[in-house]
């Protein structure tokens, strides 16, 4: 039997394979900086197996989204599982890495059928089962891929409970994960409602009864003093991106504890399929430091840590193992996103790793980038430049400062006037009221500078009274707040009041679509962060834009990625704001969109990276060199394709 150390090198872009080698040499080659270990055993079924490894290879040199045209290979000597060779670009993390306890056979027969990485089900050819021992284990049609993904799509939608449909696209990624992302590319607006906002936050929600199978790390307290062995546990090894979260504020819904790894699954299913990034790059993880969630501690169908949240240093000691033993593992250049922290650890997290890692706040950063871009767009439909706008806030965690720095920053970049300055122009409410002065000792740190002077106002609609703002942004993650009296307040001092309701999933979105336009009078321009359908008022259909950090970072992470970023900056934030305001057409403007239609979501993600990559380089934060000249082209050549390949 043929088989190579941990299957998933072959599913890793390969840059090359030889066999025999033992001596440690060194080669040019022309492909990415990513690794293959190959292990043969004396199985007899090694040369058909061989087959597949050739072919899989060569698919994979192909659709090798990776920085590097050109990496320096080396060949050494390993001793796992007979006789050993070994490639690896120079530019990954450790060699160590590559010396894992144990293999994984490469299958054909049977066990190809149940690998989901290279099934491709009834769309094997004559020639593939002939060759691949597939003969009688499928029925005799072939299909092509696109008829699968047209049956696969009247299934699912036979389904008419969200979570049905989730859990069905759930088990086509473990049985054919091809197919999994030609599904949710080719239908990307159908379908991102069923992986992503609103169903994965019900689908976290009951995690434990409906978990199948692990779709990514879980790292919990136990692990605590080896989790550099846990990483090396993953079978992939080349990781290019992490999703991590500690479950503690997964969307709107609160603490899910280790069920929130739901979220991480959603956001690398869509680096993917919106951003490109090979699905064997990507890494979910669930830091799992217990629960304060009552009902799930009591619940017999949970599956994290029956025990309280650890928190102090117990907490910050983990994540700091974490956070190192990724760096050791999978280099610098792994980008690691922060994903639904609760607020008390996103901003601490972020500021103390923004200097020794390429990390990135999904909540603060990438929700921020997203709703600068809808504003740019929408001040085309209002008119006025940013500085003329006023800004309110519901909600001062993550988002709503998050969002409210980067407006105050583009402002400063516009009109030359200090930071703190512009920021007098964005007001905050949370739930002790108008964020003002008099309260800035009890204030926490991150709201501290949204203290401007003015008298205690208690709650959102006297807020409005009193700032009269010209744009209504909700990032508190309570639904409803956003109420009949508050929405005719905002339409009573603006023409066309611009309003976002950014909390997710649906139920907790702060008004509705139709709520937006009905009690406006449809006047509004409205989006919000999960999705929701056209809506009719009086005789005139109203389609809203959904304002959601998935458009920036799918987009933003392959920018980083084909540039070899080593930091974020802000200025790449504003980069991506821009690509993606680019996007908006006088078309969508005219149907009230503020953002371009999903449908185009993988041409506006290599458009974001151009720009976020450009900056890179612009910054000296780029190691990838010499800087490509055509960036977008370069991003879109580097993105994973899900058709299938042919196993020759
Ligand atoms: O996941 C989403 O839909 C957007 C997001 O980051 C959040 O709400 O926390
Ligand atoms: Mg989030």
């Amino acid at each position: 039997m043929y088989s190579l150390s941990q299957s998933s090198f072959l599913k890793n872009s390969l840059s090359g394979v030889s066999r025999g080698l033992t001596k440690s040499t060194s080669k040019k080659v022309s492909a990415p900086s990513v690794a293959v270990s190959a292990v043969s055993s004396n199985d007899r079924s090694g040369d058909r197996n061989l087959s597949v490894l050739e072919n899989t290879l060569k698919e994979m040199r192909e659709n090798a989204p990776s920085p590097s045209s050109s990496v320096v290979m080396k060949e050494s000597e390993l001793t796992v599982g007979g006789g050993v060779e070994d490639v690896y670009g120079e530019d990954s993390a450790t060699e160590d890495q590559y010396i894992t306890p144990w293999t994984v056979t490469v299958a054909s027969g049977y066990p190809l059928l149940r690998d989901p990485h290279y099934n491709k089900g009834l769309a094997f050819t004559e020639k593939e089962r002939d060759a691949h021992f597939l003969s009688g284990l499928l029925p005799p049609v072939v299909i092509s891929q696109h008829t699968q993904v047209k049956k696969m799509m009247h299934n699912i939608r036979q389904y008419h409970v969200p979570l049905q449909r989730y859990m069905a696209m759930m088990d086509l990624q473990e049985r054919n994960e091809r197919l999994f992302y030609k599904l949710l590319i080719d239908n990307v607006e159908e379908l991102l409602p069923v992986v992503y906002t609103p169903t994965v936050g019900e689908a976290c929600q009951k995690y434990g009864s409906i978990f199948r199978q692990p779709q990514g790390l879980f790292i919990s307290l136990k692990e605590k003093g080896r989790i550099l062995e846990v990483l090396k546990n993953w079978p992939e090894k080349k990781i290019q991106v992490i999703v991590v979260t500690d479950g503690e504020r997964i969307l709107g819904l609160g603490d899910l504890g280790c069920q929130g790894m739901g979220i991480p699954v959603g956001k690398l299913s869509l680096y993917s399929a919106l951003g490109g990034i090979r699905p064997s790059a990507c890494l979910p993880v669930t830091i799992d430091v217990g629960t304060n969630n009552e009902e799930l501690l009591k619940d017999e169908f949970y599956i994290g840590l029956r025990q309280r949240r650890a928190t102090g240093q117990e907490y910050a000691e983990l994540l700091d193992e974490f956070m190192s033993a990724v760096k050791q593992n999978y280099g610098e250049k792994v980008l690691i996103q922060f994903e639904d922290f609760a607020n008390h650890n996103a901003f601490d997290l972020l500021a103390k790793y923004g200097t020794t890692h390429l990390v990135f706040n999904d909540d603060i950063q990438g929700t921020a980038s997203v709703v600068l871009s809808g504003l740019m767009a929408a001040l085309k439909l209002v008119g006025g430049t940013l500085a003329e706008h006023t800004f309110l806030f519901l909600g001062a965690g993550e988002a709503g400062t998050g969002i409210a720095e980067l407006i105050a920053l583009e402002m400063s970049k516009q009109t030359n006037v200090p930071l703190e300055e512009t920021r007098k122009k964005i007001w905050l409410v949370d739930s002790k009221g108008l964020i003002v002065r008099s309260r800035m000792d009890s204030l926490q740190h991150f709201k501290k500078p949204w203290a401007h002077e003015r008298q205690p106002v208690r709650n959102l609609l006297d807020a409005v009274k009193a700032i009269k703002p010209t744009v209504l942004i909700g990032s508190s993650g309570a639904g409803r707040t956003f109420t009949k009296e508050v929405v005719e307040a905002m339409s009573s001092v603006n023409e066309k009041p611009i309003i976002l309701a950014l909390s997710n999933p649906t139920s907790q979105s702060e008004c509705t679509a139709e709520e937006a336009y009905k009690w406006s009078d449809g006047r509004a321009i409205f989006a919000s962060g999960s999705p929701f359908d056209p809506v009719e008022y009086k005789g005139k259909v109203f389609s809203s834009g959904q304002a959601n950090n998935a458009y920036i970072f799918p987009g933003f992470g392959l920018g980083l990625i084909i540039s070899g970023a080593i930091r974020v900056h802000d200025d790449m934030l504003l980069a991506a704001s821009e690509a993606l305001a680019e996007q908006v057409t006088e078309e969508n403007l005219e149907n009230g969109l503020i953002y371009p239609p999903f449908a185009n979501i993988r041409k506006i993600s290599a458009q974001i990276a151009a720009k976020v990559a450009a900056k890179a380089y612009e910054l000296g934060l780029a190691t990838r060199l010499p800087q490509p000249e055509d960036l977008v082209s370069y991003a879109e050549s580097c993105m994973y394709s899900p058709n299938y390949h042919s196993y020759r």
